[in-house]
């Protein structure tokens, strides 16, 4: 069945009576990069007076739960730390609360401070990451590695600052079948301002390749996010609804959670993509061209 095309202001109204509580993904649905989608701030004023619950559910692991919430600061978005999920997050509590890594084991981590600070808040261990003597451009030796016996897990997201030490240095790890392979999110792209930018999934893939390993991705689609959520709010499935800029991470999510999912075209998916002969088989529930278009409900 093809999406509903949202239109009418009746159309916007039964989507807001339907749904208590509305999950936002943030790349490509409130901003791209550091520029907000236009109407976003006034949508979600209206939906807080309506005593909507508002959840923010974004895959972007580079920055924690306190770092995201100065972004929304700066750009003006009300939003509580506590509304605030991201996969560095989802990622740390799976470490801690999911693996149990003991506490004598360290992760080596590629990516970024949020990663590094979601992990600390969690009392995990950590090498790598923005650690300096990592950030070179020199051709990398192992004569010059020594592996750290404690590392138990490679973690792998959004690395803006990726060099061939780093994935030299995880590869090393990853040799060991032993070593967990666990990756924040697969997003192949980031919609930033004026356009993409390799994503997640495009740092993570060079590990892939050379160890022949699968990761466990945390971020959406799975529901490992959905549970950190679940463990911090109450929600009814049936009357939550997920809005989101990607087929396969942000719809699925929703789909996989029960939930009911609103697609905008502000970021990854374009019309193209829903409809014609070369549609996904991921169909969300409703379409709009923008989360702004929610602005008609004032
Ligand atoms: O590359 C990434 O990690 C993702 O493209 C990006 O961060 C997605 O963030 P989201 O759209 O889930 O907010
Ligand atoms: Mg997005």
């Amino acid at each position: 069945m093809p999406p509903a095309r949202l239109s009418t202001k009746l159309d916007y109204q039964s989507l807001l009576d339907k749904h208590d509580t509305w999950m936002f993904d943030c790349d490509g649905v409130l901003w791209n990069g550091d520029r907000l989608v236009d109407g976003a701030v006034k949508v979600l004023e209206i939906l807080r007076s309506h005593n909507k619950s508002v959840l923010f559910v974004t895959n972007n692991a580079t920055k924690s739960r306190p770092s995201y919430k100065k972004k929304f600061d700066k750009l003006g978005v009300e939003a509580h730390v506590d509304e605030i999920f991201g996969s560095a997050y989802a990622a740390a509590v799976y470490v801690s609360s999911v693996m149990k890594l003991p506490k004598d084991k360290k992760v080596y981590v590629v990516g970024m401070e949020g990663l590094e600070q979601e992990l600390a808040s969690e009392g995990i261990s950590y090498i790598g990451g923005t650690d300096p003597a990592d950030a070179t451009l020199a051709s990398f030796s192992l004569s010059s590695f020594t592996r750290d016996p404690a590392v138990a897990a490679v973690l792998c997201g959004l690395d803006t600052a990726i060099n061939y030490t780093k994935l030299s240095k995880a590869f090393q790890y990853l040799q060991d079948p032993a070593t967990t392979f666990l990756v924040t999110n697969d997003d192949s792209t980031y919609p930033a301002e004026g356009g993409l930018l390799p994503g997640a999934g495009a740092i993570s893939a060079p590990l892939k390749t050379a160890s022949g390993r699968e990761p466990l991705s945390i971020g959406k689609p799975a529901k490992t996010m959905l549970d950190c959520i679940k463990a911090k709010h109450n929600f009814d499935p049936k009357r939550t609804i997920m809005v989101g800029d990607r087929l396969n991470t942000d719809i699925l999510f929703g789909q996989n959670g029960g939930l009911s999912t609103l697609l905008v075209l502000t970021g990854i998916t374009h019309i193209e993509d829903i409809e014609g002969p070369n549609a996904s088989t991921i169909v969300p529930e409703y379409v709009t061209n923008s989360i702004g278009d929610l602005r008609i409900l004032a």
